[in-house]
This record gives structure tokens, sequence and C-alpha cells, in this order.
């Protein structure tokens, strides 16, 4: 067998290839040493990166990290990775939304604001326990309590935190602005904070800045928040005003209340949908917007409204004044009617020439002051007068001397006569008298007392005196006495004082 195949073969050249593998070895050892080391390392920095992504995996990368300084080949490790795998698996089966880890944010705000440290508790538990309803009502809490309060230590950031801590928090810094609610006015300033913090800028003054950043937001917050509370109070205000505006207009009738309250309904749906809005609102300007086109929705509402009642009132005014005009006018009418009916009634039962009551009415008379006989069982007497020898006066003196002697007479009778009794002008020279309560005895004295008046009188005709009599015939109510049967009676008893030389009276 040959071992050698020539002199370069030999045996220093083979021991110069051992040390030469031997070199190879080391170096790839080095290497490898290298290799794991920066392994190590950027698994460490990994998991320091994903530190407070989700409070389930943190106890794992907290072991990983320790587990990692004994190296790779770490038995411990490889049950951990695996571990961590499972984890990650669970993770993405559960929905639950991840937790940031504060818990570096509230160790530097501990070390910051000693003084506070109860505070801080209580907001960490409560941040913990996922009672902020978002990230931003933690921030804002936070906020709260460090706003008015200078920090009592004064921590040189870079000395007191690891850098891997300092990166931590750093990207809490950025998730914090990622998920805070920035107005636009501040956007370029939080840009720029962001861009410090990817720049793994120092720290401190990182910090200020982004705190002074959240403050000046909150305060732009509080004031809008003021503003609006200012803006809703004002509009609330005007809101009451249309209200009593539109409520104070009179609400006369049932079709107005009808459509008062269609109205009201109109105005309440707007003002329900603005206050919803208002409420859901978290920017001042879209919501002035929205208010604004309400409100000109409502007012134009409630000026339509208005313009129709005014056109119905003012129809209903004119209807009426029409009406009114109408009214006016038939009662007028209606007194020219009556006047005229009146007048009428005064010609169709008065005696033109001497004004007392004709034959007509006399008739009427007699019929009534009979039947009031009949009830009270009371007496009347009829007397029917008939001027002597009047012919011969409107013979001598003429026919108007005739009629002047007839209204003489007429104002004796009347004159003489009780106010319960009654007087007309049957017709011609004749007239007539009712006396109520009256009997024929009684009756006759007083017609005699008549007679012997107008006997006593007497009239100027032409210049003349002239004297005239009267004859009279009486006769009293008895039952079964009709008109024409009592004034036949009485009749009778004229004709018979006629008959029996005149200027006298009869009763039958
Ligand atoms: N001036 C005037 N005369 C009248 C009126 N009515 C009737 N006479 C007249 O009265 C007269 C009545 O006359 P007679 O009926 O004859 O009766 P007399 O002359 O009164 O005689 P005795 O009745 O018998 O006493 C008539 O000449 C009628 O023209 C009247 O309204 N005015």
């Amino acid at each position: 067998m040959v071992f050698f195949k020539n002199k370069d073969e030999g045996p220093d050249r083979w021991k110069e290839k051992y040390l030469k593998l031997l070199d190879d070895q080391e170096q790839t050892e080095k290497q490898y040493k290298v290799n794991e080391e920066l392994l190590c390392k950027t698994i460490v920095r990994f998991a320091l990166a994903v530190k407070g992504l989700n409070r389930q995996l943190d106890p794992h990368l907290n072991r990983i990290r320790n587990l990692l300084k004994s190296g790779l080949q770490s038995q411990q490790l490889q049950k951990e990775l695996s571990a961590f795998s499972n984890a990650l698996i669970m993770l993405e089966e559960s929905p639950e939304p991840t937790l940031m880890d504060a818990s570096l944010l509230f160790e530097f705000l501990g070390k910051q604001y000693p003084q506070h440290l109860d505070q801080l508790d209580e907001i960490r538990a409560k941040y913990e326990n996922r009672l902020f309803s978002n990230n931003q009502g933690f921030y804002l809490a936070l906020l709260e309590l460090i706003e008015d309060n200078k920090p009592l230590a004064n921590i040189d950031l870079a000395l007191e935190l690891t850098g891997a801590d300092a990166k931590a928090i750093n990207i809490q810094l950025v998730r914090l602005l990622d998920n805070a609610e920035i107005p636009l006015v501040f956007a370029e300033d939080a840009e720029k904070i962001k861009n410090r913090l990817h720049a793994d800028q120092a720290l401190g003054p990182i910090f200020d800045d982004t705190v002074a950043l959240l403050l000046a937001i909150k305060k732009h917050l509080e004031s809008e928040q003021q503003e609006m509370a200012a803006f809703l109070s004002k509009l609330t205000e005007q809101l009451t005003e249309l209200g009593v505006k539109a409520t104070g207009v009179n609400a006369a009738n049932e079709i107005r209340v009808k459509k008062r309250n269609l109205l009201d309904q109109a105005v309440s749906e707007q003002i329900m949908e603005l206050r919803e809005k208002s409420e859901n609102a978290t920017q001042l300007e879209p919501l002035k917007q929205i208010v604004s086109s309400r409100l000109t929705t409502i007012t134009q509402q409630i000026q339509a409204h208005n313009l129709q009642e005014r056109q119905e009132r003012d129809k209903a005014q004119r209807d009426m004044q029409i009406l009114s005009q109408r009214l006016r006018e038939m009662e007028s009418e209606s007194s020219d009617l009556r006047s005229k009916l009146d007048l009428a009634q005064h010609r169709a039962t008065r005696d033109p020439l001497t004004n007392l009551p004709n034959r007509l009415a006399f008739e009427d008379r007699l019929a009534d002051e009979m039947a009031r006989c009949r009830r009270h069982k009371s007496p009347m007497t009829l007397m029917v007068w008939d001027v002597d020898l009047f012919k011969t006066i409107n013979d001598t003196y003429g026919h108007k001397c005739g009629d002047k002697a007839l209204i003489v007479i007429a104002e004796l009778l009347f004159k003489h006569c009780r106010e319960t009794d009654f007087v007309a002008r049957f017709g011609g020279e004749e007239f007539v008298m009712i006396l109520p309560g009256a009997d024929a005895k009684s009756a006759l004295v007083i017609a005699e007392k008549l007679r012997k008046t107008l006997e006593n009188s007497s009239f100027n005709a032409n210049g003349n005196k002239v004297s005239i009599t009267l004859s009279c015939g009486i006769s009293q109510f008895i039952d079964g006495d009709t008109n024409e049967s009592i004034f036949n009676r009485a009749d009778t008893g004229l004709y018979r004082a006629k008959q029996t030389g005149r200027n006298r009276c009869v009763v039958v």
C-alpha cells in the first residue's frame, strides 16, 4: 500500500493540513459563537420590542430573555420557545384585544411623581382591568394627574433606563400618539415627535415634548368642549325662544291646535335629532353646520306655519267683517221692517183723523175684554156714542169743521175715561167705549157725566162757537155674549136714545 504518493504528500504536508483544519475549526467555532451571541441579542431585542403588545405573551418573553443569557443550548430555552409558540397559537385563536404593557410607563411616572403613587396605582389597576373605555381615556387620566404637578424628581432618563427599557417606552409613546385622537392643528407636531421617537433620539426631551403636546391637545379639547357647551346653551335659548314664539301664537280653534301639534311634532323631531347629533359629535365645526341647518329648517317650518296661520286669520277677519256688515244690514233691514210693520199695524188699527183706535182694534179689544170677563166673572160694559145731527154741522160749517168737531169729541171722550177703559172711533160720527169692571148702572152714571161734559163743550167753527151733543146706548156683558150681540144691544139703546129726543143715554 502506498501511503504517500510523492514527497509533497509526506508526513510534513499532512501535519500542515491538520493544523490548518484545526485553525479553520477554531475560526468556525468563533464565528458560531459570534452568531449565537448575535442571535441571542436579536431575540432579546425582538422580545423587548414586542413587550407590552400582549400581557399573555409578556411573561414568556421575559423568561426567554433571561434564558438567552446562558446561550442557545439551554433545554429550558427550547421548552420556553415551545411554550411561547403555543401561547402565540392560543393568541391567534383568542379574539381578545391586546393590552399594552404600561409597567415601564408607570415605573417612570412613579419616579417622576412620587407624590402621586397611590393615584398612579389606581389608574394602573383600572387600565389593567380594562375599565377605560378606550386608550384615550387612559391617557387623559394620566394627563389629569400630571397636568398641574411639577415632577419632584428630575430623572436623567439616559442614566436611569437601560437601552431596552428606553426603547420600550419609546414604542409606547409612539403607540400613545397613534392611539390618541389628534386634532388637525396638532397633527404636524405629533408627526415630528413620532419621527424623533422613530429616530431613537434622547427619550427625556421627547417624553417632555409628548406630555406637553398631549396637555395642549387636552386644553384644546377642553376649550372646544366649553365652546360647544356655550354654543349648545345659546342654541337651547334660541330653541326655547322659538318654542315660546311658536306656542305664543293663539291656537283659537281645534284645527289650529291640530296644526300647532303637527308643527310642535316637527320641531321636536328636529330638536331630538339635533340633540342626538350634538351628543355624538366630537368636532365643533361639523356640529355647528348641522345645528345651523336644523335651525334654518325649524325657522322655515315656523315661518311657513305662521304665514299660513296669518293668511287664515286674515281670511277669517275678512269673512268676519263681511258677516258683520251683512248682519248690520240685516239688522237695519229688520228695524226698517219693524217700523214699517208698526206703522202698518198703527195704520191698520188707528183712525187717522182722531188718532183713536179704529173699528178693527175695537173688535179685537172687545173680544179680549169679554174673554177676560168670562175668566174673572167680572162685569164689563159697552157704550156706543153717536153725534146728534152731525149732518147739520157738516152742512152748516163744512166738512172740515165737521172733522174738527170729531177730533174735539174724540179728545174729550179719551180725556174723561179711565186708563183701563178703551175708546175707539167705530166709524163716521160714531164712537165706542169699553169699560172693564163697570156694570150697566155705574156705566150709566159715567155716561151721563160724559154726555153733560160734551154738551157743555163747544168748538170753533169758522169763528162760531158751536155746541154739540151725543146720544149713547149702553149694554152690560152677559154670559153667551158675542161681539155682535153685545154691540147690538148697545146699538139698540142708542137707537132708543135718538128716538127719544137725542142727547141722552139708554141702557139695554
Ligand atoms: N165731516 C165729517 N162728516 C162725516 C164723517 N163721517 C160721517 N160724516 C157725516 O155724518 C153725517 C151723519 O149723518 P146722519 O147719519 O144722517 O145722522 P145725523 O145727521 O148725525 O143725525 P142723527 O144721527 O139722527 O142725529 C153724514 O152727513 C156724514 O157725511 C167724517 O169723518 N167727517
